[in-house]
């Protein structure tokens, strides 16, 4: 450019415009300014909703398979009508038919402790649960606290799953219970344990801390209760003499009371629980127990009671009016209590084939004996000492009225604590004034009376109204209740 034009374009540019008088160059440099402004601002626009679009691929979409608000949809409708199917799975199969469609995870996971791959990939610490209680937990996480959810992990196997120690990355041991696919009884199991106990609090109720929903897994995560079970510390391999001193045996069946009571008495719907049976019940160092196992608990309202055509439980342990006719409420639980009382002062198995005949029936067995007057002799050979006379009578005593044949002349777990907690005082009273009441007292000598009378009375009553004959509707009814 010549000199000439050089000094045309500056006078040009010079020039006052009709923008306020500005300069044309001015006017220029403002355009090419907001120019550039604006086209750095629709690039930020632009990469940011980039990001978000990626960010929201990530998670997994709310739609209607995400976990959480369906199963919550359908806990809420289990509370209202839900049959629960008796049925044991054959084989450890731990992961679902509809795994793979789910596209989330391929593989079984059997004996191996390698960790297995789970496709849905994201690792996001524990969500609050959108049930208003416990924690939602994802798959990797369970898998990252289960060692991959290795054999040297199990703790036990039900039947409806197998239950893993684990230690949560925040240092949290618990238990997790991987439910079995078994044509949707796994589901079942799953939505009774969440809605059944997932808000329940109680020192001798196992909490559920939360669960896991992901593809066809279902699993639950409990609080470690680390000493095991009762059936273990009673039917075990624990030498000659238990570790279950009397003391023991009486906190725990008090505990145990306790946590029934609260699921009778301290909650709408009231909770029965259906499987009350020792390995049931956990036990902790200190030897306090917490029923666990809810998985076939029943949600009732009120005062109701239930007629299900498929009675559940467990073999010896299961109410002869509930086994007969299918009508449930929580005196059937109560009746299961008793007769765990029995198991805890006896040592026996409620069924044990191996005895001779006449003492294959706990129930029956034990009644015969309280009639004869021969109560010292039902006590475990293993119990480390003798229990006060009195206190072996008091707790027969409430075993016997839990096991009536008549359902309604069974006493509320309410009013079994309290005969348990009489005892209680009574025992301890007479301990610390170092005197043996058990001959003096009339209030013993009535006791006594009144074992022997309940017992005579339930032997003669006992097989009128549980006849072979009327097993057609039930499933794991045994053909003669006492
Ligand atoms: N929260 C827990 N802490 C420690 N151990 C547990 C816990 N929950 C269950 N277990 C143990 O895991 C094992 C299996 O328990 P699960 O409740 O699945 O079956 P079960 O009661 O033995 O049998 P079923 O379910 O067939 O009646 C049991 O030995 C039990 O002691």
């Amino acid at each position: 450019m010549s000199v000439y034009d050089a000094a045309f374009v500056n006078t040009e540019l010079s020039k006052p415009t009709s923008i306020f008088g500005l300069r044309l160059w001015v006017v220029i440099g403002i355009l090419v300014g907001s120019l550039i402004v604006l086209t750095l601002f629709l690039l930020s626009l632009c990469l940011t909703s980039r990001h978000r679009s990626k960010a929201h691929k990530a998670q997994p979409k709310p739609t209607t398979d995400s976990p959480t608000p369906v199963i919550s949809k359908e806990i809420q409708e289990i509370v209202h009508d839900l049959h629960v199917e008796i049925g044991k799975p054959d084989h450890r199969v731990v992961v679902y038919s509809d795994r793979a469609s789910s596209g989330e995870s391929k593989g079984t996971l059997n004996s191996g402790c390698e960790t297995a791959s789970y496709g849905s990939g994201n690792v996001v610490g524990p969500e609050v649960s959108h049930l208003g209680w416990g924690r939602w937990y994802t798959l990797r996480e369970l898998e990252a606290a289960t060692n991959g959810l290795c054999e040297e992990n199990v703790i036990g196997e039900g039947g409806y799953g197998i239950v893993y120690s684990g230690i949560l990355s925040d240092g949290t041991k618990v238990a997790v219970k991987n439910l079995l696919n078994n044509r949707g009884q796994a589901e079942k199991e799953f939505k009774v344990e969440v809605e059944a106990i997932g808000r329940v609090r109680h020192k001798n109720l196992v909490r559920l801390l939360g669960y896991c929903v992901e593809g066809a897994y279902r699993m639950l995560v409990y609080e470690y209760v680390d000493n095991g079970n009762l059936d273990q510390w009673l039917h075990g391999d624990i030498g000659e003499v238990s570790p279950l001193t009397w003391d023991i045996r009486m906190n725990v069946i008090l505990g145990t009371a306790k946590g029934l009571a609260y699921l009778h008495e301290g909650l709408e719907p009231k909770v029965v629980h259906r499987d009350v049976k020792s390995s049931n019940i956990l036990v902790d160092r200190q030897w306090n127990p917490k029923v666990s196992d809810f998985g076939l608990a029943k949600l009732l309202c009120s005062e109701n009671s239930y007629v299900t055509t498929r009675v559940m439980g467990t073999f010896g342990y299961v109410a002869p009016e509930y086994a007969c006719t299918g009508m449930l409420n929580e005196k059937s639980d109560v009746y299961s209590f008793g007769i765990l009382i029995m198991e805890i002062i006896s040592g026996r198995s409620p069924v044990d084939y191996s005895r001779q005949q006449g003492e294959v029936n706990l129930v029956e067995w034990l009644k015969t004996m309280v009639g004869k007057r021969k109560a010292e002799e039902i006590v475990d050979p293993k119990l480390p000492e003798m229990p006060a006379s009195k206190a072996l009578k008091r707790a027969l005593l409430v075993a016997l009225r839990c096991v009536d044949p008549d359902a309604t002349k069974r006493p509320k777990m309410g009013h079994v604590i309290h005969m348990l907690e009489a005892d209680d005082l009574l025992v301890r009273d007479e301990r610390r004034t170092g005197r043996d009441t058990s001959r003096s007292d009339p209030d013993y000598q009535q006791d006594d009376h009144v074992v022997v009378k309940i017992a005579d009375k339930h032997l003669n009553e006992g097989t009128s109204d549980t006849s072979e004959g009327d097993t057609g509707r039930n499933h794991h009814q045994p053909t003669r209740w006492r």
